[in-house]
């Protein structure tokens, strides 16, 4: 049931359905990039096979902070609907920074930035450890894969405002108090993780499929493990979405309250 009218941006289902359909993206993503051997040169720090042209960062690292200069150049505002840096919410906007802290090599945040994660745990798993040479096709990939994770995760930011406008006086307590726990049972939807992960699972077993009738029926011929594609999510995407919804209801919760401070007076 949508808690507004259809034609709201901020109707949780709505956003929720634009969740599913990037769970195809992220899928495919995956699948696109394991279609490449492993390259690990190209997520090595300052890798000889790039004669110094990417300095003390991997070849991945260099290319990915190139590719976000040109996009944020460019990048004007969009809606809900389509992938934003920062939120055309009301304020407060999750800073720009946000995606960099979860890009950024060196980050702190929650175990390690996407890149780390995606580096160390995710590609590894689906490529073959090898060099086939295609090191631009294969960090091109990357950056769909890392891109679209981010856009995912991002989302948390709307998902937020939408459960905000749905609870907002208890948010902006649990804001005013700055309780971090409090909000993140508040907003976590249990029963939408679970069906989550169980339709991920249907969805890599389908879409990993390579249709090659001598290994029909056979898991191990699957592009990409279905493991990976639920473990991604379990241990990694909700997390992060929460933690971006949790930062975005605190200071939403604190500023809303100042604003209401302001009226009185
Ligand atoms: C995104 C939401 O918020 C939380 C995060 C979820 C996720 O990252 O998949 C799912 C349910 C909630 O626990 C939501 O309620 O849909």
């Amino acid at each position: 049931m949508s808690n507004f009218t259809e034609n709201n941006p901020f109707s949780l289902d709505k956003l929720r359905s634009t969740l599913i359909r990037l769970e195809d993206t992220i899928i495919f993503a995956l699948i696109e990039r394991a279609q490449f051997a492993l390259n690990n040169c190209i997520y090595t720090k300052g890798a000889l096979e790039f004669n110094g042209a990417t300095g003390d960062r991997s070849f991945l690292e260099y290319f990915l902070w190139e590719t976000e200069k040109v996009h944020a150049k460019v990048r004007r505002y969009t809606s809900p609907d389509e992938y934003a840096f920062t939120s055309p919410l009301p304020e407060p906007i999750l800073p720009v920074l946000k995606f960099k802290e979860f890009l950024a090599p060196n980050d702190i945040n929650v175990n390690g930035s996407i890149m780390d994660i995606y580096v160390k745990s995710i590609v590894p798993v689906i490529c073959q450890d090898r060099d086939d040479n295609n090191y631009g096709s294969s960090a091109t990939k990357d950056i769909e894969c890392l891109q679209a994770l981010s856009r995912r995760i991002h989302y948390g930011k709307f998902i937020a405002e939408s459960k905000f406008r749905s609870s907002s006086e208890e948010y902006i307590k649990l804001a005013l108090a700055n309780d971090r726990n409090g909000i993140y049972e508040l907003l976590t939807n249990r029963q939408v993780e679970e069906k989550l992960l169980e339709r991920l699972r249907r969805k890599a077993l389908v879409y990993g499929q390579t249709f090659d009738q001598e290994k029909e029926g056979q898991n191990s011929h699957l592009r990409v493990p279905v493991n990976v594609v639920v473990e991604l999510y379990e241990r990694w995407v909700i997390p992060l979405t929460k933690e971006v919804e949790v930062d975005y209801l605190i200071e939403r919760g604190q500023k809303a309250a100042e604003g209401q401070q302001k009226q009185d007076s």
